[in-house]
């Protein structure tokens, strides 16, 4: 299973978590995140895919972060509309003819979410990401019930997300080994790997590496 480590803020920590070889890293686009991200990103492995966090923000404002950051995705926290990820996708294509940037459109599950509801979006993203339902739009660090997961009749690959941490391991093992996780891509973690708000701890990650 992929791995995605998720709001990163300060340079030297991205260096010490690159050499965990995450698949993806994740960078908070959101102002009132406590790991809203403005600084610089130091140059990273090519392997390791570069996604720009948004909670309903403009097509202008997320082209713009793609070509300041380089960016290879998209992760869309918001209550984007089926209809906002179809025209966005168009304008990465044209304009970022040469590369494809991914679209990971967010869900967030509560004890009655309703996976209809995925059906218009499937043909215009690459991924969806199921995070928990909560307070704020993410990093809530809360796990929800995965066997909810047993009503996702797509096969579009998903990330899974809300809360990971090394407490869950025992949890992920054994999801992995069941049907219902035929379609998890990867596993997308942030809050319970950190010392402080957007500082990730290295061991930590090694750790859950090492059992993916
Ligand atoms: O982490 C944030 O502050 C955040 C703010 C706004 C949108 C998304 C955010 N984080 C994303 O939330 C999920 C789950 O995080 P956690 O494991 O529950 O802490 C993850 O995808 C983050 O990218």
């Amino acid at each position: 299973m992929k791995l995605k480590i998720c709001g990163m803020k300060y340079p030297e920590n991205m260096i010490e978590v690159a050499s965990v070889a995450p698949d993806y890293m994740g960078f908070i686009f959101y102002e009132k995140s406590s790991r809203y991200f403005t600084g610089t990103i130091p140059q990273l492995p090519s392997s390791i895919k570069k996604v720009g966090v948004f909670v309903k923000a403009s097509d202008t404002e997320i082209i713009q972060k793609i070509n300041y950051y380089r960016l290879d995705a998209v992760q869309l926290h918001g209550d984007e509309t089926p209809m906002f990820c179809k025209a966005l996708r168009h304008q990465l294509k044209r304009t970022f003819p040469l590369k494809t940037i991914e679209i990971i459109k967010v869900f967030s599950v509560g004890n009655t979410f309703n996976f209809d509801q995925l059906m218009p979006f499937q043909d215009h993203c690459d991924y969806f990401l199921f995070d928990t339902k909560g307070k704020l739009p993410g990093g809530n660090g809360e796990t929800f019930n995965w066997q909810l997961l047993e009503h996702y009749t797509f096969t579009k690959p998903y990330f899974l997300s809300g809360g990971i941490g090394l407490e869950n391991i025992e949890a992920l093992e054994k999801f992995k080994n069941k049907a219902i996780s035929k379609y998890c891509y990867a596993i997308d973690v942030n809050s319970k790997f950190e010392i402080e708000p957007g500082l990730k701890d290295k061991e930590k990650l090694q750790q859950l590496k090492n059992t993916l």
